[in-house]
């Protein structure tokens, strides 16, 4: 097999098609690079006294984990002396993060979710970083939350590593989808699958089923009808996998197929659901339509969704694009 890097796939694309300037390719590898680390970090479990919380809470209230805050820091060090940043954002601190003064700036804005999948951590499952990449305004001068509030069709880049048997880097510039493993004996990023394809179809559903009573209608529906199986109004067997990592969830639909679930439920109407919009429903739906399916909050396409806040909640179905297209028709039934 000849062997592609992550650098030269990158300056390669930048040749042949003009989507990935110097800047942004800068961008990536350090990116790429941070979680070059966090892989190292939760490779060593236990070993590396990484396991457990970290007796702090974050903004939106929930314990974090040591690794929650290692993987920040890891990527808020990598990425504040890179040069190609004006500031950053990450799930885990309250506001954003504007590169210090005494290094240099760049025009791009950065945000994160370090860890994806925290309940995940302490039982050696499947876990992950997510990322996406966004300009910064014209003529911004100092960064502010608002620079970042721009729709998720706004991204130049989206990706996420997954944390698993192997460590991969699914990465899109919005030409295609690409995988990456890490080849840790050479410490580099290798090119293991070009433009990745979510098949249309699917008889396999991602969803948090002990939250059923919560549900509203339509996803009610939706559910119950692959449930009936064979006999039912969808005439086929459906299979069901839930990791609780996204990453990981999503990294199997971009694989086989299947449509991932995380909806608004009746409990609190200030909550629309599980997922952060700015990064994990967003750079999820840049990668999945990248690859041919669809991602929806089940009434209007993820990335037209005009962020309010930086850390605003969304309903998400992503995946095969029949099924995301059937869910989204229930709401619209309704
Ligand atoms: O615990 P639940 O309800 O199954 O939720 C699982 C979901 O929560 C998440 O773990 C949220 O992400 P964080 O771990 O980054 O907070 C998703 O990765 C996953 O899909
Ligand atoms: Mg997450
Ligand atoms: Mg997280």
């Amino acid at each position: 097999m000849k062997r592609v890097s992550l650098t030269q796939y990158l300056v390669e694309e930048q040749r042949l098609h003009n989507t990935i300037p110097a800047e942004l390719r800068l961008l990536i590898e350090v990116v790429a690079r941070a979680c070059k680390r966090i892989s190292y970090s939760v490779s060593k479990g236990a070993l590396g006294e990484v396991l457990g919380t970290a007796d702090t809470e974050n903004i939106q209230g929930e314990v974090q984990k040591k690794l929650d805050v290692i993987s920040n820091e890891m990527l808020l060090e990598a990425n504040e002396w890179g040069g190609h940043l004006a500031a950053m954002a990450s799930e885990e601190m309250e506001t954003i993060h504007p590169i210090p003064n005494r290094y240099p700036k760049g025009e791009y804005l950065l945000l994160f979710d370090p860890l994806d999948g925290s309940s995940n951590i302490d039982v050696n499952v499947s876990i992950g970083t997510i990322f996406s990449v966004l300009k910064a305004p014209e003529g911004m001068g100092e960064p502010t939350e608002e620079a970042f509030l721009q729709p998720g069709a706004a991204q130049v880049a989206a990706g996420y590593a997954v944390y698993g048997p192997q460590t991969m880097l699914v990465l899109t510039t919005g030409n295609g989808v690409h995988c990456f493993t890490l080849d840790r004996e050479m410490g580099s990023w290798v090119l293991t699958e070009s433009n990745m394809r979510i098949p249309e179809s699917t008889k396999e559903f991602a969803i948090n089923m002990s939250n059923k009573r919560h549900w509203h209608a339509p996803v009610q529906r939706y559910v119950d009808e692959m449930l009936a199986g064979k006999t039912g109004a969808r005439g086929k067997d459906f299979n069901m996998r839930w990791i609780a990592s996204m990453v990981a969830d999503v990294h199997r639909i971009l694989n086989r197929g299947g449509i991932f679930m995380y909806p608004a439920d009746m409990r609190d109407p200030s909550q629309p659901g599980k997922l952060r919009l700015m990064y994990e429903a967003n750079p999820m739906a840049m990668i999945v339509e990248q690859a041919g399916g669809a991602a929806t909050d089940g009434r209007q396409r993820i990335m037209d969704i005009p962020p309010t806040k930086l850390h605003q909640r969304v309903p998400v179905f992503l995946g095969s694009k029949e099924e995301v297209e059937l869910v989204t028709r229930y709401h619209a039934d309704q």
